[in-house]
């Protein structure tokens, strides 16, 4: 593990995934200081000559704030709605936070429908990597207001692993609100080495409404980038400095890779 730990150091393109809950505080509202330590983390890394991508939920969390919904809707056009809504708040905020770093961001709305078909990857792959040679930071999500999938059956967990695969990745940073996958003690598990099937048995679900998928989706995407020999580490978005911390090869979060 160690070896692989220390590899990190030498990654270069690094793609961050960041949940929904990790963005807004307990009342639903974008935590802004949290983002801050977040876009600062990025930004350290652009500046260390990493080339940063980063795959952002919150787009119908920051809706249903804005929009002062009681709770996370259930109908499709209204979490589409909440969607399209929450998608610019947060492109506003990271414009904004990124740009007083004087770093400029991109954003790339995707589609499964986008993946299926050869000129979509290709186009798609092709905008990201002209982003990232101009040093632009490219912001990702799924474009929810137009896109079923996710909503009703998908996961930006799933999509982080894809655009990982499709730059070519050297690493692909799952940030979430634990610092890794636990094993049935409670306990963190550092390292794993194949998403066996004991493995994803430790999911325990998900507790709340704000995100889809769980622990589940993680591993499902860290086995879909170990087949493109690209390590993942699922660690804790709400604590600073995480992403350096990663980028240091130090033991945070857990690891996953392929053998
Ligand atoms: N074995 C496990 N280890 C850690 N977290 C787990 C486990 N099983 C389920 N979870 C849950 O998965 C959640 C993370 O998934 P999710 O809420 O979908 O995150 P995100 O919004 O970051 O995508 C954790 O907060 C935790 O409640
Ligand atoms: N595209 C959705 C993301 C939904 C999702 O996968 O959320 P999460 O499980 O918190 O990563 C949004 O921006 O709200």
């Amino acid at each position: 593990m160690k070896e692989t730990r220390n590899s990190l150091k030498q990654a270069k393109r690094v793609v961050v995934k960041v949940g929904s809950r990790v963005l807004v505080d307990e009342t639903g509202k974008p935590d802004h200081d949290r983002i801050f330590s977040l876009v600062s983390g990025l930004a350290a890394g652009h500046s260390e000559t990493h080339e940063m991508l980063l795959v952002s939920s919150g787009a119908i969390a920051a809706g249903i704030e804005a929009l002062k919904m009681a709770q996370r809707p259930t109908a499709l056009p209204d979490l589409q709605m909440a969607a399209a809504v929450g998608q610019t708040r947060l492109m506003n905020l990271y414009s904004h936070l990124f740009g007083q770093k004087h770093i400029m961001v991109g954003q790339v709305l995707l589609t499964d429908a986008i993946f299926r078909v050869s000129d979509g990857r290709t186009n798609a792959k092709n905008t990201l990597q002209n982003l990232i040679e101009h040093r632009i930071i490219p912001i990702i999500n799924e474009n929810d207001a137009v896109s079923t999938e996710e909503i009703t059956f998908g996961d930006n967990d799933i999509l982080a692993s894809l655009v990982a695969t499709l730059v070519n990745a050297d690493v692909l940073i799952l940030l979430t609100t634990t610092d890794g996958l636990r094993d049935g003690n409670g306990d963190r598990v550092p390292f794993i080495e194949r998403v066996s099937e004991d493995i994803l048995a430790l999911d325990r679900g998900k507790n709340e409404n704000l995100s889809t998928g769980g622990m589940k989706s993680k591993l499902m995407s860290a086995a879909k980038a170990a087949e493109a020999d690209i390590p993942v580490v699922i660690a804790d978005g709400r604590q600073d400095g995480i992403i350096q911390s990663i980028l240091n090869g130090d033991d945070a979060g857990t690891l996953i890779v392929s053998r």
